[in-house]
């Protein structure tokens, strides 16, 4: 008999901003962040497997099957659960890697969430949002599915209301090494700590942002590009930008007037993500 299939949104997000305040001894940075979602992502299918395999059936080029953060997160929570289930899972892969919207980090996030739900396993978010941790610095928050001011390595959150606006967000078609990034050493790691009181006065810097300029040139003319109409912003470690509109309409209109050689989309900030909008709907 075919099993029934579990599908589950991946959702993009965003760093409205990004600190960098020290170097652990571990070679990890201190960062404080601001995440928020966006309503565009990935989609994951889950069906479970009664021989215990975990087997996905959708190719990442360059991504060998079991170094997909999504098999090794599956294989994770099988052990550490002690569950005798395997999964067939596939992956309609939407979101650039190396874009610095959290796309592996996602993807792991919803596997953890859906299989704990296909298997029946009772985790709650703490334990999921640990072995998260243990897989990527951003895989937490896309666990907790809730808008968050972040601090540590992005692990320490507190959910945090943002206003929910447009945004239109630029695909430069480079992979940038989030590994790479942290490792410059003319990146600035002295940001002095701001209090979550103080939010809403900061500014929107991404202290990668200069370095990630200088060494891809295609993420500086997609910045120059977008500051004509907007702020343009970096996330993560890139490689894609952004800017916030009021509305749809307005993002849409500048999208239109940008080269069709420069991938780009537009999609509403969230402080609550799809993944967990859709599971609050099979509870
Ligand atoms: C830049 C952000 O995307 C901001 O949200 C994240 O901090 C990165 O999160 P991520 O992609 O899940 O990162 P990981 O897979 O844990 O780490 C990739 C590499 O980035 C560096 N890294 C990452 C996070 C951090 N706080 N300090 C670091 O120095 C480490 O060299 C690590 O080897
Ligand atoms: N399911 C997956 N989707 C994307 N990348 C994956 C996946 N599994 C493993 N990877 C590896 O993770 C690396 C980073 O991918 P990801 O899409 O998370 O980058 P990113 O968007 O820059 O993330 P972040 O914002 O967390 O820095 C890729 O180079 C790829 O080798």
């Amino acid at each position: 008999m075919q099993h029934a299939r579990l599908s589950l949104p991946a959702p993009a997000k965003l760093n409205l901003f990004l600190h960098i305040l020290g170097r652990r001894p571990d070679g990890y940075h201190e960062l404080q962040t601001l995440f928020q979602f966006l309503d565009h992502g990935d989609e994951l299918h889950f069906a479970p497997r009664d021989d215990g395999q975990i087997v996905l059936h959708s190719d990442i080029p360059g991504v060998p099957h079991d170094s997909n953060l999504i098999v090794r997160a599956a294989r994770r929570l099988q052990q550490e659960s002690g569950c005798h289930l395997g999964a067939d899972i596939w992956l309609d892969k939407r979101l650039p890697m190396g874009g610095g919207i959290g796309g592996g980090s996602s993807d792991a996030a919803t596997t953890l969430l859906g299989l704990n739900h296909l298997w029946q396993l009772g985790w709650d978010e703490d334990r999921l949002a640990a072995l998260g941790l243990s897989l990527g610095a951003d895989v937490p928050v896309f666990v907790r599915g809730h808008a968050a001011f972040a601090e540590g390595v992005g692990e320490k959150l507190t959910p945090v209301e943002l206003e929910e606006p447009w945004f239109l967000v630029l695909v430069p078609q480079v992979f940038v090494s989030t590994a790479e990034v942290f490792s410059d050493p003319e990146l600035t790691r002295n940001t002095p700590p701001i209090k979550v009181r103080s939010l809403l006065g900061v500014d929107g810097r991404n202290d990668c942002q200069t370095v990630v300029e200088k060494r891809y040139p295609d993420v500086r003319n997609a910045l120059i590009l977008l500051n004509k109409f907007t702020s343009a912003r970096l996330t993560g470690t890139g490689a894609c930008v952004f800017g916030s509109f009021p509305n749809k309409g307005d993002a849409d209109k500048v999208r239109r007037q940008l080269p069709a050689t420069l991938p780009s989309f537009v999609a509403q900030g969230r402080n609550i993500s799809l993944l967990h909008r859709k599971l609050q709907g099979l509870d």
